[in-house]
């Protein structure tokens, strides 16, 4: 049986201020190094303010930061953008590419997200690919086909498990509350492991993650269905108490 570490990420999308931010930012590292040994990686993604200071206040542990989003390019005119080279710069170690919400606000289509990914990897950066349905595409019978096509052209060629994981977000369960059955989980997740293992040598290496309402209370169920590597979450990383009982369904 393949060992994957399981990888628990927040994503604090557009929230939190200086201090509310670099407070959960250190409580979780302190957490983190009070409890030693963990069962999984953790990472949290800072709004691109307190990206910096969220790696000061975690240097030594054992949380790892991430930015949300990059650039494909190095630098350059794109105003109010970050390249990922900025990122690795300050510390950073992985990068979210293609979140449903860039997708949708930013119109980032597969191509770019593969170029951003690219990017990522040529900084040094873990990219976390994120993929998709939305509920009409789900309605619609397209979930496999949806998915399988946003990861083959999402990853580049140079993807391998060490720089690049995986996160199955349906659209529909972002926020919502609705989390995907376990079953619906477990499909997807095996078609996306089955593409990987298809294309890359080290495919079964790969973590995948699934995101969507995760919580303290759904998470030991989800981190169990088989190919499930850990979680994306977003709301529930704003507390530290949720989160860390989230890191603690790994163990
Ligand atoms: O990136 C995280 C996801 O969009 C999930 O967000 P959520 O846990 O608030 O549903």
């Amino acid at each position: 049986m393949t060992q994957r570490r399981p990888l628990i990420a927040g994503n604090w999308k557009m929230n939190c201020l200086r201090a509310d931010g670099l407070a959960l930012a250190s409580s979780l590292a302190a957490k983190a190094s009070e409890k030693g040994a963990l069962g999984c990686d953790i990472l949290v993604c800072p709004p691109a303010t307190l990206l910096s200071e969220a790696v000061g206040v975690t240097k030594g542990s054992a949380v790892a930061v991430g930015g949300q989003d990059c650039h494909a390019a190095i630098s350059g005119a794109h105003t109010g953008d970050l390249a990922a080279p900025m990122l690795a710069d300050i510390g950073a170690q992985y990068v979210l590419v293609g979140h449903s919400e860039r997708r949708a606000d930013h119109g980032e289509s597969s191509t770019d997200i593969r170029k951003k990914a690219i990017a990522a990897h040529d900084a040094g950066l873990i990219a976390v690919v994120c993929v998709g349905e939305t509920e009409e595409e789900r309605d619609l019978g397209a979930t496999l086909p949806v998915v399988n096509g946003q990861v083959a052209v999402s990853l580049p060629d140079g993807a391998t498990a060490k720089n690049t994981v995986v996160a199955y977000e349906p659209v529909w369960a972002i926020g919502t509350g609705r989390t995907a059955s376990v079953e619906e989980v477990a499909e997807v997740h095996a078609a996306i492991r089955a593409g990987l293992m298809a294309r890359f040598e080290d495919g079964d290496q790969f973590r995948i993650l699934y995101g969507g309402s995760v919580k303290p209370s759904n998470a030991k169920e989800l981190m169990a269905v088989e190919d499930v590597d850990g979680a994306l979450v977003g709301g529930a990383s704003l507390k530290v108490e949720d989160f860390w009982q989230i890191i603690e369904s790994c163990a």
